[in-house]
């Protein structure tokens, strides 16, 4: 990939991204520009961590690029793309990261009619493991998402969507990570309780993690069928899974992925209306 790559935004979901793509030799660590709004000391760290090249310069940076990666908070994004705005063009590819923000809005704030992608990746880019959810705004053709489909793709796996389902796979994929984190500190909190160190209980936890993830892609079977698997009448899955019963385990990770989801939704109409009144 010869195309040059400017993060506006340089926190953990750029990190995560710069990490995979960098990892994947997918483009050259000096070909990915990373510019900042005022954290100088970070974007060293991120030099002197992935070789990449930074630039104080948002401007400066977009100049240099082909594709712009918006990777700020959904609060800042009305700042950064007023500024944006005035260095942008028909031939860039803006590719945005952004949580409920939808392309419509970030079109509204520019003059050029610039392809723009929005993108709901997760922190395993940084291993080559997100799960990518893609849709495309009113400029972006297919040339433009199969640019923005093979560098997802780098950093995992990709799925095109319609854009109104990308708040689903924020709640799910996006946000998805940190409930596994939690669902691992639970199981973590257990071990310790019955004596097992950390690092033994962090290696248990992990493979059998890896080994259920694979279960679920590779065998084709449904979850549930799976779980019959492990359960023998009697035995200690069921004892275990009584108790997730009776905490309504299931309810409450069904609600918090929806929760999380609408949440995306209002973040897109909380900028929508402070955008039109210009106070974001
Ligand atoms: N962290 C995650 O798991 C995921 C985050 N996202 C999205 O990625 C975006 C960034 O999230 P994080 O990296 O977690 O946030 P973060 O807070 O770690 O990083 C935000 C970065 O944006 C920079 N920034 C703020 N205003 C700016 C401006 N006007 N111009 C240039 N840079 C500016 C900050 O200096 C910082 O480097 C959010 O919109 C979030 O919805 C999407 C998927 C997953
Ligand atoms: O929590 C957030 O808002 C971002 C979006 C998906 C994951 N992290």
């Amino acid at each position: 990939m010869n195309k040059k790559i400017a993060f506006i935004g340089a926190g953990a979901m750029a990190e995560a991204m710069i990490s995979g793509m960098v990892a994947k030799n997918w483009a050259a660590p000096e070909n990915i520009i990373v510019t900042n709004r005022i954290n100088a000391k970070r974007l060293e760290e991120l030099k002197e961590n992935y070789k990449v090249t930074i630039s104080k310069s948002a401007s400066e940076a977009i100049h240099q690029a082909d594709i712009l990666i918006l990777a700020m908070k959904p609060k800042d994004a009305e700042q950064a793309l007023r500024l944006i705005n005035k260095a942008v063009h028909a031939d860039h590819i803006l590719i945005s990261v952004l949580a409920g923000i939808s392309t419509d809005l970030i079109s509204s704030l520019l003059d050029a009619p610039v392809p723009v992608i929005r993108a709901m990746p997760n922190t395993s880019a940084a291993i080559g493991y997100s799960a990518t959810g893609i849709a495309g705004g009113k400029f972006a053709e297919v040339k433009h998402m199969q640019l923005a489909e093979e560098l997802f793709s780098c950093i995992g796996t990709t799925t095109c969507l319609r854009e109104e389902s990308l708040h689903a796979v924020t709640g799910l994929s996006g946000s998805g990570p940190a409930y596994v984190y939690y669902l691992v500190e639970a199981m973590q909190q257990a071990a310790s309780s019955m004596d097992i160190s950390e690092e033994e209980a962090r290696d248990l936890i992990a493979q059998t993690l890896l080994g259920a993830a694979h279960m679920v892609k590779i065998s084709g079977d449904h979850p549930k069928q799976l779980r019959q698997k492990v359960t023998s009448p009697g035995g200690t899955t069921e004892a275990g899974i009584q108790m997730l019963d009776h905490f309504q385990v299931k309810n409450a990770i069904e609600q918090c992925v929806k929760r999380a989801a609408e949440r995306s939704e209002e973040l897109g109409k909380i900028y929508t209306r402070s955008s039109s009144q210009g106070i974001v």
